[in-house]
């Protein structure tokens, strides 16, 4: 293993332990939104594009962004979407029939999500639903004692797509089957090693995809058998694809529940990463709050109609909410690098790539270089401003790019920027204080029954509006938790809990 047979010069590198490789390394968390130690120590000893072993496969890792350039754009003739193989048993797609099956699902499951969440559905009617379901859930969540806002969102997004697939209602299930629930846990066991042993976190993902592939079936069965049920969602489409005569030879109810399940996943699990994150950087920022508070007034304030409802140009007026969420979507690298399987030998810059190797496109290396990003690692909204859009193109790929860009992209952000506008117009951002005593001025507001104390080094809208203050109904504090962690993926040690403060009109 730690020589590899190559028909020209490998990348350097090290092939790490017999079986295991340099797997350690990697799952080693990392507290900090900056590249992973690991690769960045092989970066400095290697260079930009090395060789490794993950999971007893042997890895290209690249970091260079023209390498990562080309396989993006040569997918299905230098190189094939790999999942790792705990993906490949999550999605029922193992060997042979796994790499002939993902050409075709990805033809497949890129329409039908197009079709239900791209760009012409969402400015036709799915925009008021989402604003409804945000305001929805931001007011059961002020119900709660605090909220643990990565899982919290999670269950919000799924629950949205999954109603809006084939007509979910979480609340009609028990905790015990509630569906979203399953697939939340199966998303923590991803990055497990694939040891099916009772007790592994692995063997726990197994059983949890049982249960959810099982829900899923009984659901198709369900409408099936029950035409009265049409809804015209992408449920009763797949339905019709299955029964045409002449339908696609793939097309089976196994498949069906892939695709599905692959839908469900790519969505919640990413947005609400990211949705998680974009809270807690303007929680830690917040005159970057206060400019993002000043864009949704304006918005309310230049409404011409009675309707308070946001419409497709409203959403695209919001500049900086749009350059906010680009900056969490760059600083936010959901998982160490996007997975592909060299199909021939890859010459590059003097390596070679074997066929059959992995290549790890790190996308996220163009999104922290100092020479692109000034200041990489600062959380600094206002850059996308100036940006060369040349530039960007080249080194901002948050969603990937080529044929596998994400076809949920405008989705994302259109439900990441929906929720900023609920919560800034009807929440107001009440920082715990921390600081010192006397760094602060503490204002202390008493209006009826209520008693709201206001810290001024954060909050300086606050003070500056004093004079024509309003007492806040609504408000969010942070509680606690919020550190970033990379394990290798994108998380949250012990979350980020938050309390959103109930109406009491
Ligand atoms: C912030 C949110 C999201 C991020 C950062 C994200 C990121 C990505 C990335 C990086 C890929 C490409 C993977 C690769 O090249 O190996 C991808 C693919 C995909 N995403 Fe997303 N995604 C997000 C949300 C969503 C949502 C909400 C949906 C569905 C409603 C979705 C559906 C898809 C689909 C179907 C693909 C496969 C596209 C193809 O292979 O043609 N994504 N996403």
């Amino acid at each position: 293993w730690k020589n590899p047979s190559c028909n020209g010069v490998l990348p350097p590198g090290s092939m790490g332990l017999p079986l295991i490789g340099e797997t350690l390394h990697l799952i080693i968390p990392s507290y900090s939104l900056d590249l992973h130690p690991f690769i960045k120590k092989r970066i400095q000893r290697f260079g930009p594009i090395f060789r490794t072993n993950i999971l007893g496969r042997p890895v290209v890792v690249s970091t260079d962004p023209e390498l990562n350039h080309l396989i993006l754009q040569q997918e299905g003739k230098l190189v094939e979407m790999w999942y790792l193989d705990t993906f490949s048993k999550l999605f029922n797609q193992e060997g042979e029939s796994r790499t002939s099956a993902v050409g075709v699902i990805h033809k497949y499951i890129r329409s039908l999500s197009l079709t239900h969440f791209g760009v012409e559905t969402l400015k036709k009617g799915l925009l008021p639903e989402i604003e409804d379901m945000i305001k929805k859930t931001l007011q059961m969540w002020s119900t709660q004692e605090s909220i643990e806002v990565k899982y919290g969102s999670a269950v919000m997004v799924f629950n949205y797509i999954a109603k809006h697939m084939f007509g979910y209602d979480d609340s009609e299930n028990t905790s015990e089957d509630k569906i979203s629930e399953k697939f939340t846990k199966i998303s923590e066991f991803l990055m497990s090693i694939p040891l099916n042993i009772p007790g592994t976190t692995y063997h726990k993902c197994l059983k949890d995809r049982e249960k959810a592939t099982k829900f899923l079936k009984d659901k198709l069965e369900e409408r099936r058998n029950s035409p009265d049920m049409y809804r015209g969602d992408l449920l009763d489409q797949v339905i019709a694809d299955l029964n045409k005569e002449d339908k696609e030879k793939f097309l089976s109810d196994d498949f069906i529940i892939t695709v599905i399940f692959g839908l469900l996943f790519a969505g919640f699990e990413s947005v609400s990463k990211i949705l998680t994150l974009t809270l807690k950087l303007l929680a830690d920022h917040p005159s970057v709050l206060q400019e993002l508070i000043a864009e949704h007034e304006g918005i309310l304030k230049n409404r011409r109609n009675s309707d308070p409802v946001l419409t497709w140009d409203e959403y695209k007026s919001m500049t900086f909410t749009l350059q906010v969420i680009n900056e969490s979507l760059r600083l936010g690298n959901g998982a160490p690098g996007l997975l592909r399987r060299a199909l021939k030998d890859i010459e590059f810059k003097g390596f070679t790539i074997p066929a059959g190797w992995i290549i790890m496109a790190v996308t996220s290396a163009s999104h922290l270089n100092p020479d692109v990003y000034k200041d990489p690692l600062a959380f600094n909204p206002a850059r996308w401003k100036d940006m060369d859009p040349y530039l960007v193109s080249k080194n901002f790929m948050p969603f990937s790019g080529g044929t596998r860009q994400c076809a949920g992209a405008e989705f994302s952000k259109l439900l990441m920027a929906t929720f900023l506008h609920v919560l800034l117009t009807k929440y107001e951002y009440v920082p715990v204080s921390f600081l010192p005593f006397q760094w602060h001025l503490l204002l202390f507001v008493i209006r009826q029954d209520h008693v709201a104390c206001f810290c001024t080094g954060f909050c300086s809208r606050i003070v500056n509006g004093f004079s024509g203050f309003e007492f806040l109904n609504h408000r969010w504090t942070r509680i606690k938790g919020g550190r970033v962690v990379q394990g290798p993926m994108l998380g949250f040690r012990d979350g980020f809990h938050v309390k959103f403060s109930p109406d009491h009109n």
